[in-house]
């Protein structure tokens, strides 16, 4: 049975790198913009059909990322709408609301659209309910902006709740000396806050 894996994209940072690495996997998998197999010859026994390890094919043959994006601001998420890729991705993989969190952990953490969060929760869990030998899950989150920090922890605790035998894997954006925000001078608070949820659920 083929490994497969989810991938979680929450804030800005997290949905860009995300966009950014989805449009990686689909050129190595041979997958255009549309989602099809651009490849398939099926009297090539060398020609594979791209791995389900990333995506899964729907009955259409188009494949799709088991992914999904999380940002309580639009504007992230919106560059993937209106991108080039925006057929890969099903929109209700792609979550949204309209409100910021002012840079700010306690906001991220404590204050967004609880009817995003279990839209996503219930979202993750369709896309793991598809896997039939889910090996991992992948979150990758800024530790400085209010959105990947404060939700990027809150989701992670969700993950622990919903899949405790899953491994979870973090990829996080530390803040930068060098490239700091003069705008958001709550990044390295809002680092260290997240760091310490992490810590809690880390095993
Ligand atoms: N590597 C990388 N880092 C980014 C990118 N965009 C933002 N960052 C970093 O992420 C941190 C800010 O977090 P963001 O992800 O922009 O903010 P957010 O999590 O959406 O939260 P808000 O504060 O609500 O905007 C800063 O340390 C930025 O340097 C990106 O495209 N690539």
């Amino acid at each position: 049975m083929t490994p497969e894996s989810c991938h979680i994209h929450i804030g800005q940072a997290g949905v860009r790198l995300g966009h950014s690495t989805w449009e990686l996997y689909s050129l190595e998998q041979n997958i255009g913009s549309d989602g099809r197999n651009n490849d398939a010859n099926p009297d090539d026994p060398w020609d594979l059909p791209p791995s389900t390890t990333l995506f899964y094919e729907r009955e259409t043959g188009k494949y799709v990322p088991r992914s999904i994006f999380i940002d309580p601001d639009p504007s992230s998420i919106d560059e993937i709408r209106n991108g080039t890729f925006k057929s890969l991705f099903p929109p209700e993989q792609l979550l949204s609301g309209n409100e910021s969190t002012s840079g700010n952990f306690a906001h991220g953490y404590h204050g967004v659209d609880k009817q995003l969060i279990n839209t996503a929760r219930d979202q993750l869990r369709r896309l793991a309910e598809n896997c039939s030998n889910l090996q991992g899950l992948f979150v990758s989150h800024s530790l400085g902006g209010g959105t990947g920090s404060g939700l990027g922890a809150l989701f992670a605790e969700k993950i622990a709740e919903d899949f405790p035998k899953k491994s979870k894997f973090q990829l996080a954006i530390y803040p930068s000396l060098q490239d700091q925000d003069p705008a958001n001078t709550f990044e390295p608070y809002n680092a260290v806050l997240s760091t310490h949820r992490f810590g809690n659920i880390a095993k």
